[in-house]
């Protein structure tokens, strides 16, 4: 840039009587003594206070008289090659003595923080369809599996799907202080074991949380912004009973209960970060669209930062 800005000026003041050479040093980063010279004497007077020399082959600098840094403290002056005239690791270490430091193979950026995403939305939307999904198709997220007094479905598996439980024990984890959020959804009590974020999140992996909607609420008071909240919901209220009645898990008081509450559910969307709708048939595409607000989030230049 400021050897760009040397040769404009060359341009428009002198205009352009050398050729300039594509070897340039920096002996010092004060730009109001910055100079240019060649040790082959055509000299070129800039300013009272700048001298620029050129030769058809070379440019070097020298500090002006009027510098700010003591001789002691500059670097020494080293040419520095031209990339197209030397190699990577010549030009590579010839800017390192010029500038009198090496460069930091330091990450620029801290490696983000650990997220907890929050997922939520009424029931039958489709929230263990995009878990199970985005558990396929990225390793670096871990699903909080819910503890759960409810008995197991056809398929489930304890510990993947739910952690089963009675309602001994599960009364016992609240009592333990031991979960970090926890309801009685339709008759069962569903929570999320602490200790299972904590265990991942010091590994460096983000977490998943499925819950309702008004164990969201919750969330959103303890965790405020340390957490992404995640409002997922169906193209429209005819395919969400639809999609109810198509998975033939509930009796149909669930079935009425359920479909009652979506309605008021929906209300809550505006406490939510991201909205992401599951549209009929797109499961892949409200997959791409989580994976794409995780990338945002870890892309952040304030990140979040959840302690549980
Ligand atoms: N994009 C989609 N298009 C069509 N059907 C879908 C889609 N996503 C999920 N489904 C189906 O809808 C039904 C409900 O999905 P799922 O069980 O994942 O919902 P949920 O939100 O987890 O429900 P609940 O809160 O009651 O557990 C399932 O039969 C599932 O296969």
């Amino acid at each position: 840039m400021l050897f760009r800005r040397i040769c404009c000026s060359i341009s428009k003041s002198y205009h352009n009587p050398f050729s300039l050479s594509p070897i340039l040093t920096n002996p010092s980063r004060n730009p109001s003594s910055y100079s240019v010279y060649s040790p082959n004497l055509k000299t070129l007077r800039l300013s009272s206070r700048r001298t620029i020399s050129a030769t058809p082959n070379s440019l070097v600098s020298e500090s002006s008289t009027n510098s700010q840094m003591d001789d002691s403290k500059r670097p020494p002056m080293v040419p520095i090659p031209h990339p197209d005239s030397a190699g990577r690791a010549e030009v590579f270490r010839a800017l390192e003595a010029s500038l009198g430091s090496s460069f930091s193979s330091e990450p620029i950026i801290p490696d983000p923080n650990p997220l907890i995403i929050v997922i939520s939305g009424p029931s039958g939307v489709g929230k263990d369809s995009v878990i199970k999904r985005l558990r396929e198709v990225r390793e670096d997220l871990h699903f909080v599996v819910t503890a759960t007094s409810r008995t197991k479905r056809e398929g489930e598996v304890d510990g993947k799907d739910y952690y089963f439980m009675s309602k001994e024990e599960f009364l016992s984890m609240i009592e333990k202080n031991e979960l970090l959020e926890y309801a009685m959804v339709y008759g069962d009590y569903k929570g999320v074991p602490k200790q299972q974020i904590r265990d991942y999140m010091e590994k460096g992996y983000d977490v998943v949380l499925r819950v309702d909607i008004q164990g969201a609420a919750y969330l959103r008071k303890i965790l405020r912004d340390n957490a992404v909240f995640v409002f997922l919901v169906a193209d429209s209220e005819e395919a969400l009973v639809k999609r109810l009645i198509g998975r033939k898990t509930e009796t149909v008081e669930a079935l009425l209960m359920r479909v009652a509450s979506a309605k008021e559910e929906l209300k809550h969307v505006k406490e939510f970060d991201y909205v992401v709708v599951n549209k009929e048939g797109e499961l892949e595409g409200s997959v791409k669209l989580m994976e794409s607000i995780i990338d945002a989030e870890k892309a952040k230049v304030q990140q979040r930062r959840a302690v549980v």
